[in-house]
């Protein structure tokens, strides 16, 4: 179901549609007819573009916006250095480590002496935002709104925001975003924004990423609907603050390659009276999911539980995809119906909502925790959860009620940096030992060859009526 709905304040309005080219003015005729840039803008405005392609990608990627505003973006003094020796996601610096343990992390805590910027925590990542290639995984935790003369922006990355607990009051320049529990927001690299804690401390996870955009994924033979609808995507309608006079300081905070600058200016920089384009933050209620998922037998792949994918340049392989483990319910027939043991090419990296995941029962993976299941390193199933399903009676079974996890897959193999190794102190250090390596030895030979195995096999079928052979 969709996410907690309270009442929600007249300023929130939305448009809907993904990658939909929208438009919005909060001062009628603030957009030009006709053409983008006007020798006179109305109401003495000014025009600035927004570049999130080059200029002169396809037209089927190329996302640009236009923004009309009461003083564009530029009008502002030099950046500077900020906190550099505490703050700063650099690659070169946060000395990733890529290994291959499998690895969990109780929950992260809540820290409310920290705003949105200074409450994010690089944790793992691949890559390197100068030269536009790879991902961020980030674990936010923040109990202070941000100054409200100040507004933050990742030259980086385009972030992917996934909230755990509290709310988010996000404006941005397109207009204000209200982020709920279950819902995610997704705020281009570039966009500048504020974000304020109504209702207390957050936390949450990130996925920055430094290449590409995030699109909906392709239905194959699903057909034309479910999973995301592309209808449930919501943008912000244009909305500004007045304040020119240059009485008022206002602080621009820049994370660049990895590290905090700031610069200052007297005048608000929410100040887009209109916009028009496809390059602009959006969010979406995950519980409006549609789930897919099989009605016979086996444990389909969980790409089917896609929302969002970061595709590359190699098609059906994402640098990122965005998935989620909905409640939704399990009626295959003669089948392991939790995930099956596995190695994978991809990394996974998962964390919870709330609720439970039907992969974890031993109690290990929590609500605000995470675990990390790089390239090729083996996970499946702890023992507790093996030994209910593989015994359970298989009735048509509601599963995840109140739950909601959800992966961060990725073609890259993804290192850990030293605060989510050891200065978080969260690492659990017995993930394999309550896990995997009480697994039990089930194997039996068959006592007369032959037998045995051929009543297995009957015995094991799922009951979709006669096979092939059988009579
Ligand atoms: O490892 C995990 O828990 C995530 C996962 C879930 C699933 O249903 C199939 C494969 C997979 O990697
Ligand atoms: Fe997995």
């Amino acid at each position: 179901m969709p996410a907690t709905d309270f009442a929600i304040p007249e300023k929130y309005k939305y448009q809907n549609g993904f990658g939909s080219y929208h438009e919005s003015e909060a001062v009628e005729g603030a957009l030009p007819l006709g053409q983008n840039s006007p020798q006179k803008p109305a109401y003495g405005l000014y025009t600035e573009k927004l570049s999130g392609t080059s200029f002169t990608a396809p037209r089927y990627e190329n996302q640009q916006s236009w923004l009309y505003r009461i003083l564009p973006a530029a009008s502002h003094s030099p950046f500077k250095p900020r906190e550099s020796d505490t703050y700063n996601t650099n690659p070169d610096a946060v000395k990733l480590q890529q290994i291959p343990n499998q690895l969990r992390w109780d929950p992260f805590d809540l820290d409310a002496s920290v705003d949105w910027v200074h409450g994010l925590h690089l944790v793992a990542g691949a890559g390197d935002p100068t030269i536009k290639q790879g991902i961020g995984i980030f674990i936010f935790a923040a109990g202070k709104s941000m100054d409200q003369e100040s507004a933050f922006y990742s030259a980086d990355g385009t972030f992917l925001i996934v909230l755990q607990h509290g709310v988010l009051d996000i404006l941005t320049e397109f207009g204000p975003l209200l982020i709920r529990p279950d819902e995610i927001c997704v705020i281009p690299r570039g966009v500048r924004y504020r974000v304020l804690l109504p209702h207390g401390p957050v936390r949450g996870y990130v996925l920055e990423l430094y290449q590409g955009h995030f699109a909906l994924p392709d239905l194959g033979p699903i057909g034309s609907s479910c999973l995301a609808n592309p209808r449930d995507f919501q943008a912000p309608c244009a909305s500004f603050e007045e304040d020119h006079s240059g009485s008022t300081q206002y602080t621009i905070l820049s994370k660049f390659a990895g590290r905090l600058f700031a610069a200052s200016q007297t005048h608000t920089p929410f100040d887009v009276v209109a916009w028009h384009g496809l390059y602009y933050p959006y969010k979406y209620d995950l519980g409006r999911f549609c789930t897919i998922g099989s009605i016979s037998y086996d444990h389909p792949d969980p790409s089917i539980f896609t929302v969002l994918s970061a595709p590359s340049d190699h098609p059906g392989t994402a640098v990122a995809d965005f998935v989620i483990f909905p409640p939704r319910w399990l009626v295959q027939e003669a089948t392991f119906r939790p995930p099956w043991y596995h190695r994978n090419t991809m990394s996974e990296f998962m964390g919870l909502i709330h609720g439970q995941y039907d992969a974890k029962t031993g109690g290990g993976f929590q609500p605000a925790g995470a675990s990390l299941h790089n390239v090729m390193s083996a996970h499946g199933p702890d023992m507790s959860t093996f030994e209910k399903a593989s015994s359970a009676e298989l009735k048509p079974m509601k599963i995840g009620e109140g739950g909601m996890a959800f992966m961060f897959e990725s073609s890259l193999m993804v290192g850990v940096t030293e605060w989510g190794l050891n200065k978080c102190r969260k690492v659990q250090k017995d993930y394999n030992a309550e896990s995997w390596e009480p697994l039990k030895v089930h194997f039996k030979r068959p006592e007369k060859k032959g037998e045995t195995v051929k009543k297995m096999e009957k015995d094991g079928r799922p009951d979709l009526g006669t096979w092939v052979g059988e009579s």
